[in-house]
């Protein structure tokens, strides 16, 4: 541990106080973002949005403190808890002008995709991400920069990710509940966006296809497509298909099951280069079994380079997701050359990007 030197109470000479005060409050605001994290999380847990919702016109404090599953000591805290959430954009506090009434808690776009009844909720996501078993592993990141572990995550385990999961049911349900909903969210966008890409297919494997959420809706929308979900066998395990899904536990770095076409929705920015060249030949294997050309979908984020102001929060969330890769697996978010490398080095030709999902991608991958 360094130590800080004793230092005479003046600015150094060049220093002006305002741009002192100003990275004072800069690192202020970074030693504190969690409390954002941390303070929706805890008003998810407590239901705000849902009941906000099901109260069906904006609600007052009197109204919301009714209605919150709270200890009445606690009462007062709420509308701090609210004026950050307010600040963040989760709520709107809507005035009421002329008179004395209380002002009145609102929904925003970001509130109403948290809500449980949502079938797109980005809810099970959230808890997930906010469970101290993912976040337990940052405060070993400097551990692990130091020590010879793969991940950070296995500094603070002991073990794995994926091993982890196979061993504690309860983070491989919350994991695999999470998966799912953003599944939903991300299908319900394909079906609506370009379904064309699913046209002539006969055959798909959603590889690492979780508990099979898109998996399920590809089969329900193509009835006349076979749909296969692979994945460990502990994540499948007791899973039933249906006339044209089927599961299979197994390992994507043995083997993949012949098909048109094979989707990786967020499996390879969990793998590091040389892993992900492995599972890609697995794929082109699969697709090109039987003297086919298939292809492969890639649903994954590509990591934006020319930062535009208007970009600023989407290019942190996505070094966020580039961090939370590193901490948690030992995959990384990759900017398009790093894909076309990956692509080329695993023996395909070609490959299109179709920019559909926000802050990721469609990456059709040719043999
Ligand atoms: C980030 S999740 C993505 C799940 C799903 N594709 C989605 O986006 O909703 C990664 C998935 O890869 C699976 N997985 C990890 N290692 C695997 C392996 N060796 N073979 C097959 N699947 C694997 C995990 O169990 C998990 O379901």
């Amino acid at each position: 541990m360094g130590s800080f030197r004793q230092h005479s109470f003046k600015l150094v000479p060049g220093e002006h106080a305002t741009e002192l005060l100003n990275a004072q409050a800069h690192i202020w605001n970074h030693i504190f973002n969690f409390i954002n994290s941390m303070s929706l999380k805890c008003a998810i847990q407590l239901g705000i949005p849902d009941i906000i919702h099901n109260h069906a016109k904006p609600m007052t404090l009197s109204e919301l403190l009714v209605a919150l599953p709270i200890h009445p000591t606690k009462a007062r805290n709420i509308p701090r808890l609210m004026r950050i959430l307010i600040h963040s954009g989760f709520f709107v506090a809507e005035e009421m002008i002329g008179n004395d009434e209380e002002e009145r808690y609102a929904l925003t776009d970001a509130s109403r995709l948290l809500l449980k009844e949502n079938p797109l909720s980005v809810t099970p996501f959230l808890l997930a991400m906010l469970d101290p078993v993912l976040t337990k592993p940052w405060h070993f990141l400097t551990a692990w920069f130091q020590n010879e572990d793969l991940t950070p995550f296995d500094t603070a385990h002991g073990k794995m990710f994926w091993d982890y999961g196979g061993h504690e049911p309860k983070l491989n349900n919350i994991f695999s509940d999470a998966m799912a909903s953003d599944a939903r969210l991300v299908m319900s966008v394909v079906i609506d966006k370009c379904s064309a890409v699913f046209g002539g297919l006969e055959s798909l494997v959603d590889v690492g296809g979780g508990t099979g959420t898109m998996a399920k809706a590809i089969a329900d929308a193509f009835p006349s497509m076979e749909c296969t979900v692979l994945d460990l066998p502990h994540v499948v395990a007791g899973l039933e298909g249906s006339k044209n899904l089927k599961y299979i536990g197994g390992d994507m770095f043995e083997a993949v099951p012949p098909a048109d076409a094979i989707l990786l929705k967020w499996i390879l920015h969990d793998w590091n280069d040389e892993e992900c060249v492995k599972i890609l030949r697995r794929c082109k294997e699969a697709i090109t079994s039987n003297d086919k050309k298939g292809k492969v979908m890639i649903i994954e984020m590509i990591v934006l380079q020319n930062q535009k102001e208007d970009d600023k929060e989407s290019i942190e969330t996505q070094l966020f997701f580039d961090m939370l890769m590193m901490v948690l697996v030992t995959g990384k978010e990759r900017n398009e050359k790093q894909w076309a490398k990956l692509f080329f080095d695993a023996g395909f030709s070609d490959y299109k990007i179709t920019h559909i999902f926000g802050l990721r991608s469609l990456i059709e991958v040719y043999p």
